[in-house]
């Protein structure tokens, strides 16, 4: 059974085949961002959580100056129930994405996020220069009390311009990995996401701490 509202998986599709990005509401409700949150809290709790690098596997390394998140990689076939349901929805647009755009997806890669306050990360590309598998980038937002003095918003540049995502609760961003630079303006506030991408060839996921 479908677990997205097909209305939804009609917008991200038309939206991402017209502006090559799209920004949803409501992706997840208020009772699964909560329940995602616990999952957070206990991961934290155990220290999970990394300071994020930049490059693909065979070529990490981390530099403050561009990015300053902390990471865990979701391990799916462990995944907290919470966790899995979101894992399901996802599952649900690529393949909508699939059907309807011909993407080509075949799996995705994704993990928890967390930007401490004094957090950011610079404009960039979610490409990398040794590898193109990363077709599509989905950030889920955590945020239920954002305001706009915490900042952290996503900024999209696009053809057209500038365009400012607030990471509020419940709220799926997602776009062209190719095509849309980025950066996450500095937050000032913990800012908490589910950050993940839609590949077009299955990956080895082993070297994921
Ligand atoms: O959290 C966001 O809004 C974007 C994160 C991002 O650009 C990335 O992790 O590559
Ligand atoms: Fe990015």
């Amino acid at each position: 059974m479908l677990s997205v509202n097909e209305h939804l998986l009609e917008q991200i599709a038309d939206q991402l085949a017209t502006s090559d990005y799209a920004v949803i509401d409501d992706f997840l409700s208020a009772k699964e961002v909560e329940a995602i949150l616990a999952v957070f809290d206990i991961h934290r709790e155990h220290g999970r959580f990394k300071q994020a690098a930049i490059g693909d596997s065979d070529n990490q390394e981390i530099n403050k100056s561009v990015r300053k998140d902390l990471i865990k990689w979701i391990d799916e076939d462990n995944a907290r129930p919470a966790v899995q349901e979101f894992l399901e929805k996802i599952d649900e647009v690529k393949n909508y994405l699939n059907r309807t755009c011909f993407l080509g997806i075949k799996e995705y890669e994704a993990h928890f996020t967390i930007y401490p306050p004094g957090a950011f990360y610079k404009r960039h590309l979610d490409q990398f220069t040794t590898s193109d598998h990363r077709k599509i980038s989905f950030i889920c937002y955590l945020n239920q009390d954002w305001q706009p003095e915490h900042g952290g918003e996503l900024r999209l540049y696009l053809p057209d311009g500038d365009i400012d995502v607030a990471p509020i609760a419940g709220r799926l961003a997602c776009f062209r990995s190719d095509v849309v630079e980025h950066e996450v303006l500095l937050s000032h506030a913990h800012r908490y996401s589910l950050t993940g991408w839609m590949l077009d060839q299955y990956i080895e996921l082993s070297f994921l701490g």
